[in-house]
């Protein structure tokens, strides 16, 4: 029998309509090894999973969630409601308001509930999972230098970077 390795960033979001956008921070939590779990869980449509989720989320060994939700994007906050496992939210592009909406939803909380805010769309998403394993990489000194070492590499792509002048 194989040992599960147990998540430790959870990624969330309202809906699977919401995945072309959340699968960016998927999968650089899979670029750089990090353990994570990924399902759909919608405060509005699934409120009793949320708040168990949030409840769980810090005893079952998560540092941190990434939840992505569009239109009225009450999921990343009403997480960090009940959680202090650090809640980093992505608004996710909607239909009619081209994701204004999500981030306006996501990034106006009250004081004293944070939810660290990214941008609207997939480089949010990705953005949100680099800083999760920044979070991560403060106690883990391996993590720290694959980090490191992608910033090089996109120093070094961004040098190369030539124009048809
Ligand atoms: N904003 C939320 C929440 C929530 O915040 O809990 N649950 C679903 N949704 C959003 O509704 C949009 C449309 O969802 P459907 O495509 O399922 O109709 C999605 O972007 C989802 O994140």
């Amino acid at each position: 029998m194989t040992e599960q390795v147990k998540p430790l960033v959870g990624v969330v979001m309202g809906s699977s309509s919401d995945w072309d956008v959340m699968k960016n921070a998927v999968d650089v939590l899979k670029q750089f090894g990090v353990p994570f779990e990924a399902q759909v869980i919608s405060a509005h449509r699934m409120p009793d999973e949320m708040f168990r989720y949030a409840e769980q989320a810090r005893s079952r060994g998560l540092r941190a969630i990434i939840a992505g939700a569009g239109g009225a994007a009450h999921l990343p906050g009403m997480i960090a409601a009940k959680t202090i496992v650090p809640v980093l939210g992505v608004p996710v592009p909607s239909k009619y308001l081209r994701g204004e909406d999500s981030l306006l939803s996501i990034v106006q909380m009250p004081k004293g509930v944070p939810v660290a805010t990214f941008a609207i769309g997939e480089a949010g998403a990705a953005n949100a999972a680099l800083t999760a394993v920044a979070l991560l990489a403060a106690n883990d000194d391996a993590l720290a230098t694959q980090l490191e070492q992608f910033r090089l590499d996109q120093t070094a792509a961004a040098q190369a970077m030539t124009l048809p002048v």
